[in-house]
């Protein structure tokens, strides 16, 4: 039987793929070298520990599991971080991604699902992206991975190779069994931190800018949960293992909530207020960014099972409860 690649399998989006996959059967190897990843999250899978850009190690993966699809997760992903330091994200996004698709072809693997993001987009006009929303990205992050899509379109153009390149919106929420969750150190997404100030990790929830032209002021998202956006890359396999053609699709619901309503819906689940404190526009912010989706369900037959605020809360909320040690409803909060 043949196995699936998935790179970055250790860390939050990887690992909640990685579970699906297990779970329907599906043979997978993880490579991740753990740098914000976590071996334990790895379950069901054969893992290596090691470097996705390293050519002689993963073409030996390749090999030894007879690897005929690639879920590309890993990179660096802290959008502030890639500003400071932007060859730390050329070099992880996109020279290592080339290296990954040199050892493809040099295994002539046909089948490749690539993790890009909403950031390729910067700031559109309304607020809105469909596919063909030109790409403007306002930072190194979202650049490096557009440059990414380019290569990867352009050695699919060959013939070798068919891709989905999955956008994702703002990706929240865990497995709502507990099993698995968001263990990301220094973390820096909205739902994600204010879990942290929630069961006391941190004594408050900043809300960057309260004065965008948006109904309450503050920022807006389109939130998509890691289940249903885990479930999107299964049916890309399958779309893929049927001879599909190449997509780019955008992950969201289509619709948003602004930075106030999240923190409610938190303030909500733990049952207690929160220490808010409101503080200027944070740099490089966009006032709003929804996605338009019909295409991620047209092409794939997709449709969400999570899309609820309070639950894509009450998931982060009792994964961070686990992480903090406190008892929490971990089996009922879906
Ligand atoms: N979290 C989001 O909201 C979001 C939004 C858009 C796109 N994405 C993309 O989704 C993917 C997964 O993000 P995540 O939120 O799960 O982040 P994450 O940091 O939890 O996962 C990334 C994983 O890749 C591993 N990794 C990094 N560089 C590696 C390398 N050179 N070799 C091997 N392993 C390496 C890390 O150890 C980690 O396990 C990334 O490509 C990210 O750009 C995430
Ligand atoms: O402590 C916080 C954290 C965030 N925010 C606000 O919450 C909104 C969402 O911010 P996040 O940091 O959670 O997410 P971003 O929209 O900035 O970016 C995320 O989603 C993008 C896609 O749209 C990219 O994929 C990127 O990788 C990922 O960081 C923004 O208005 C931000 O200012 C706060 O007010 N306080």
């Amino acid at each position: 039987m043949n196995s699936v690649l998935v790179t970055g399998g250790a860390g939050y989006i990887g690992s909640h793929t990685v579970q699906q996959l297990v779970e329907r059967g599906d043979r997978v190897v993880v490579i991740d070298n753990l740098s914000t990843g976590f071996r334990e999250a790895v379950r069901g899978a054969s893992f290596v520990e090691g470097n996705v850009g390293d050519i002689e190690l993963v073409s030996r993966v390749l090999e030894a599991h007879r690897v005929d699809a690639v879920l590309h997760f890993a990179a660096h992903t802290v959008v502030p971080e890639s500003v400071s330091d932007p060859l730390k994200y050329y070099g992880n996004n996109t020279g290592n991604t080339r290296n990954l698709l040199a050892c493809c072809a040099r295994a002539g693997i046909d089948k490749f699902i690539f993790s890009s993001t909403a950031a390729v987009y910067g700031s559109t006009e309304a607020g809105v992206a469909d596919e063909d929303t030109p790409t403007r990205p306002i930072n190194p992050y979202g650049t490096s991975k557009l440059m990414s899509e380019t290569m990867l379109r352009d050695w699919c153009a060959t013939g070798a190779m068919r891709h989905v390149i999955l956008r994702y919106f703002n990706v929240a929420g865990c497995d709502p069994l507990g099993r698995i969750g968001h263990s990301t150190p220094q973390a820096t997404l909205l739902i994600k931190v204010a879990c942290e100030h929630a069961v006391g990790k941190r004594p408050s929830i900043s809300i960057y800018g309260t004065d965008y032209d948006t109904p309450d002021g503050t920022g807006v998202r389109d939130f998509i949960h890691v289940e249903d956006l885990a479930a999107a890359h299964l049916r890309a396999l399958d779309h893929l293992r049927a001879g599909g053609d190449c997509l780019t699709l955008n992950c969201g619901y289509g619709h948003g909530y602004s930075v106030r309503e999240v923190v409610e819906a938190v303030a909500r689940a733990a049952g207690h207020r929160l220490n808010v404190v409101e503080l200027p526009r944070r740099p490089g912010d966009i006032p709003k960014l929804i996605a338009r989706s019909d295409r991620l369900r047209e092409a794939l037959g997709w449709e969400p099972c999570y899309d609820d605020l309070d639950l894509i809360v009450r998931t982060a909320l009792s994964w961070e409860h686990r992480l903090a040690g406190n008892s929490f409803r971990a089996a009922s909060v879906a």
